[in-house]
């Protein structure tokens, strides 16, 4: 179970170091190139959500957050013991949940940085903090799936 934190707490870190090193390195609109035309490493600042939607409601954002952690730490606490990979995935949403939400506290905005571009599409520039919650939420969509699938399964039997 304190693994779950611990992972959880290892994304929080990963994701608050980079984001320090692109506020005290680079200044806004700054970019590094790491692969041409498809991967870039550019300082941006995002006081929404997702594609920027919601700009600076803040009160909105701390809400929302606040109802996710608690739904996060109460799944935890009752189905991670049941898979290892279910309380990996709830620990990358709720250190990514934690990691923004910081950010959302003490900066009243997002540090983002990852620039990828697909084909000409030039994907919101986003961070380590959306990168696990997107992983995480995928993650608990793939358990979910096959979790029911074998209970369909083992319920025909
Ligand atoms: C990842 C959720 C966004 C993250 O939610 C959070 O913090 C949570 C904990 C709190 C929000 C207030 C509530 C969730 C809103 C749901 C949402 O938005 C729908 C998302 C769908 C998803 C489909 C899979 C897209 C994903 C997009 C992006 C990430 O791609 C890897 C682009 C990220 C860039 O726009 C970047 O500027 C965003 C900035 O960093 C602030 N981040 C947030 O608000």
């Amino acid at each position: 179970m304190w693994r779950i934190y611990l992972i959880a707490i290892t994304v929080i870190l990963v994701d608050q170091v980079t984001k320090y090193l692109v506020v005290a390195n680079m200044e806004i609109g700054d970019r590094l190139t790491v692969i041409e035309s498809f991967f870039y490493i550019t300082s941006h600042r995002n006081s929404g959500a997702a594609w920027g939607i919601l700009q600076g409601q803040m009160g909105f954002f701390y809400i929302i957050t606040i109802i996710v952690i608690g739904f996060i730490i109460f799944y935890i606490q009752k189905f991670a013991k049941d898979s290892k990979w279910l309380g990996i995935a709830l620990a990358f949403v709720l250190g990514g949940a934690i990691g923004n939400f910081i950010d959302r506290l003490f900066r009243k905005e997002v540090v983002d940085f990852f620039d990828v571009y697909i084909g000409s599409y030039d994907y919101p520039i986003f961070n380590i903090a959306d990168s696990a919650l997107v992983v995480g939420v995928i993650f608990i969509f793939i358990y979910t799936f096959f979790d029911e699938r074998n209970q369909k399964r083992s319920n025909t039997k």
